[in-house]
């Protein structure tokens, strides 16, 4: 996955102080939490269940007042003020959208602008932008929530919480609710508008795999809301700080920082190719790459039968700059595309899919003996 370039200069936006919450049964569902989301950055508060994340996130937006510390938006303590007023400068995305039953998608999505003053017309201008930026098609704005699927209701979520083009975004367990192909959908879609719109964003979910792709910075919390760890997603798979921490990013957590290694070093090869069409060539006696124009199209077989390309191992970024899959030129993109091809050596392409050469396990395997965090 290619990734935006940290920015260690970054302003400090969300600052939680020391901040503790115990419930009126005694509970406590944080313990003196103390960290930054930096402007421009996706922040993941990642733990099990019933680790505080849900109510740090809400001690932003004071839907939970804390009992010691305090929580600062843009250096100020969010305890001073409206918390109304404060609420309709934070987008919020929470789990199975949120969305009001009785309002149609357009007026779901129109409703923080109304609020912040536009006509109506206006509002429901400004939301049809932002439907069409979140990927939803202009015939579903007349709908009502229920006539929607997960997904798409999670869209129109995404898009009332950028209608009122706040720079913050809290979202709470936004995609936890649908299938993992949609989820990986929506996390997609996230990175790309991120990448465009570069808000700060408080992300919440209980699952490591989605913290480890859209977090610049991870924070695992523990039951009792203590923070194990806070750092950079490669960081965090590299270095857990203690067996918790270990033991919640997983067992494969080897493989998966693989993700985040570049493989600039790797050299491509050239695999015999062959172009799609009517051509009559006998079987090639080799594996061989059968090309569709400049793209690739298959495996051909030693006996000419063809077989799937298994996952490409895309070298760059995709067109605009964002991740054009996982694993674009990273080890771990490199070494799947050998592990899953047929021919034992993986296909390469470039952001736009153009055939680019081969990829030799041995060179990857090389490579890997040289990882520094090995
Ligand atoms: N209003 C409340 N009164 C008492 N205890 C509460 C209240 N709200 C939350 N808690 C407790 O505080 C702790 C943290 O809850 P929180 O919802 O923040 O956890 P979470 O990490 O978001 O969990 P999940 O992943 O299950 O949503 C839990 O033990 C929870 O039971």
């Amino acid at each position: 996955m290619s990734r935006r370039t940290p920015n260690p200069g970054a302003r400090h936006v969300i600052e939680f102080r020391g901040v503790g919450k115990r419930f009126p049964d005694g509970t406590v569902g944080l313990d003196s939490l103390t960290l930054t989301a930096r402007e421009g950055e996706i922040t993941v508060l990642v733990g099990p269940s019933g680790c505080g994340k849900t109510t740090s996130l809400r001690t932003v937006n004071r839907m939970v007042e804390p009992t010691s510390g305090s929580v600062h938006l843009d250096g100020r303590d969010v305890a001073e003020g409206d918390p109304a007023e404060l609420r309709r400068g934070i987008g919020y995305v929470i789990q199975q959208a949120g969305l009001f039953p009785h309002r149609r998608v357009i007026d779901n999505v129109a409703t923080v602008p109304v609020l912040q003053g536009l006509s109506r017309r206006e509002a429901r201008a400004r939301a049809a932008e932002v439907l069409e930026r979140v990927g939803l098609d202009a015939t579903l704005a007349q709908r009502w929530p229920a006539q929607l699927s997960g997904g798409q209701q999670q869209r129109v979520g995404v898009a009332r919480a950028l209608a009122g083009d706040a720079p913050v975004l809290l979202m709470d367990e936004p995609f936890s609710a649908v299938d993992p192909v949609v989820r990986v959908e929506l996390q997609d879609e996230l990175l790309r508008l991120q990448a465009d719109l570069g808000k700060t964003i408080l992300f919440v979910t209980h699952d490591i795999d989605e913290a480890i792709r859209l977090g610049d910075r991870v924070a695992v919390l523990r039951v009792g809301g203590r923070l194990a760890q806070f750092a950079p997603p490669d960081e965090l798979l590299a270095a857990p700080a203690d067996d918790f921490v270990a033991g919640f990013v997983g067992r494969d957590r080897g493989y998966r920082r693989l993700g985040f290694v570049p493989a600039t070093a790797l050299r491509l090869s050239d695999l015999p190719t062959r172009v799609e069409g009517p051509d009559g060539a006998g079987p090639p006696g080799e594996w061989t790459v059968l090309l569709d124009g400049d793209r690739p199209a298959a495996w051909l077989g030693p006996d000419g039968a063809r077989h799937d390309l298994g996952s490409l191992y895309v070298t760059d970024g995709g067109p605009d700059g964002t991740a054009a899959s996982d694993g674009a030129g990273t080890l771990r993109g490199a070494l799947d595309a050998t592990l899953s091809s047929p021919a034992g050596r993986g296909v390469a392409v470039d952001g736009e899919g153009r055939y680019r050469g081969g990829v030799d396990a041995d060179d990857v395997l090389a490579l890997l003996e040289r990882d520094p965090a090995r």
